[in-house]
């Protein structure tokens, strides 16, 4: 057996955090401040999973004839988490927008640009142009710099084709990344990320396009949920309510892009249609995020795009206390939060969005998986999970909100594989 191929056993963690027991149903209120942490702790994985986890004492005892067949990680002094999981990113896509941020800080809204055909059409006409190994190339160096920083899962949505050729060849690149990149990808569609420039005064022919497309998208197993942006001036509350009520027809679970630049009842048809998740709600209505903590439905977070905006953050301390389930996400996208660091979205949800480390923390491990479906396999470290974790140069938890900015992933390891070491892929 080479080492490769062998058990992993991870020791001696000055904190583990565990997040036990909580794989069954997204975490809300006061148990987002659980973390269940072990002390000195160690994990042993093997077949991709992990196999035990508990004090260093009792998994070295377990494992005492084994020992000689893994490969050992001392995590002496050091924090170590489950992988981190980004449940919202526009991954695949070509080209950059730093000339609209340029635009921006000379007084331009990101909607007046938007309109004005740049913004998400002119990332659309990118990617339109752009071949598949070109969108592949450009999308995998974005997956290395998501695992270098932590990431081993993340939601990846479609949107920048807007037609049936180039929806499906997003996500056609995305199936191959996930085929051939560590970083596991869990695909949305999201035909309806924008109304393209030539249906603007018929947007509800375009709605039927989007439809059209669905059954393909279901048929070539391309996506797991179907997306909307429902946005004064893009997808209103009812077209946004119709394309998601047609997803699910084909087994495409809602998700929406929510109250993000204005209030717009996108929380409250998040709840109608009974969607996994809500995500931005920058602006939602204390009606709307009541009824998010009703139907349980998960808020996902994104404070870099309040933050690369420059307008105000989603309240979620006031959501958390309403019982709304939070994860937090990177947005990865050209135009409203060009970053891979969900690290530093922990930061910014501490710094202003009044969360706890412990809090944030949960949200962007098995809250974030709850959002995307996968809280039963990733999220946590236990018992038949996947071998997901990270060891951080950090000896604490609170430590890796508050030394901010820079990249404190130090190892990470993707289905019990280790795949970056000193914060190098290996
Ligand atoms: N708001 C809509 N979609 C993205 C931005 C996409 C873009 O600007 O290219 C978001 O979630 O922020
Ligand atoms: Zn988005």
């Amino acid at each position: 057996m080479t080492k490769e191929s062998s058990p992993l056993f991870l020791r001696r963690a000055k904190q583990l955090v565990t997040l036990k027991g909580t794989s069954e149903a997204p975490v809300t209120k006061a148990a987002m401040k659980e973390l269940h942490i072990i002390e000195n702790g160690s994990v042993w994985m093997e077949a991709g999973k992990i196999a035990m986890v508990g004090e260093d004492e009792a998994v070295a005892k377990a494992y005492a004839e084994r020992i000689n067949e893994a490969k050992v990680i001392d995590a002496t002094g050091k924090l170590v988490t489950p992988g981190l999981v980004d449940p919202h990113t526009h991954l695949v896509f070509a080209g950059s927008r730093e000339q609209e941020f340029n635009m921006r800080l000379n007084g331009a809204t990101y909607m007046e640009i938007m309109h004005a055909g740049g913004g998400i059409h002119s990332t659309t006409r990118a990617t339109r142009a752009a071949s598949r190994e070109q969108l592949y190339a450009e999308s995998y160096e974005r997956l290395q710099t998501f695992l270098l920083h932590g990431v081993t899962t993340l939601e990846a949505k479609s949107g920048y084709g807007l037609d049936m050729e180039n929806e499906i060849k997003q996500l056609e690149v995305a199936k191959q990344l996930n085929k051939d990149h560590p970083v596991d990808i869990v695909a949305t569609f999201m035909g309806a990320h924008a109304i393209p420039m030539a249906y603007q005064d018929h947007p509800d022919v375009f709605v039927d396009k989007v439809i059209e497309m669905m059954p393909r998208v279901a048929e070539l197993g391309l996506a797991e949920f179907n997306d909307v942006f429902c946005e004064k001036g893009v997808f209103t509350p009812e077209q946004a309510e119709r394309i998601l009520e047609a997803g699910k027809q084909y087994n495409l679970l809602p998700k929406i892009h929510a109250d993000e630049i204005e209030p717009y009842q996108g929380a409250e048809v998040a709840a109608k249609v009974g969607a996994v998740s809500a995500d931005h709600l920058l602006k939602a209505s204390e009606e709307g995020v009541r009824r998010l903590a009703e139907k349980k439905v998960v808020g996902v977070l994104l404070p870099g795009t309040a933050f690369f905006l420059m307008s105000e953050f989603a309240n979620a301390r006031k959501m958390i206390d309403a019982g709304v389930p939070i994860a937090l996400s990177t947005d990865r996208n050209p135009g409203s939060s060009p970053t891979e660091s969900l690290q530093l979205m922990m930061q910014l949800g501490c710094l202003h969005m009044k969360m706890t480390p412990a809090e944030v923390l949960v949200a962007a491990t098995i809250n974030a998986a709850h959002a995307i479906h996968r809280g039963k396999e990733i999220g946590s470290i236990e018992v038949g999970k996947k071998g997901d974790v990270v060891i951080w140069n950090a000896p604490d938890y609170s430590y890796i909100q508050y030394h901010y900015g820079v990249n404190l992933a130090e190892k990470v390891m993707k289905a019990g594989k280790l795949v970056v070491d000193a914060g190098r892929i290996v």
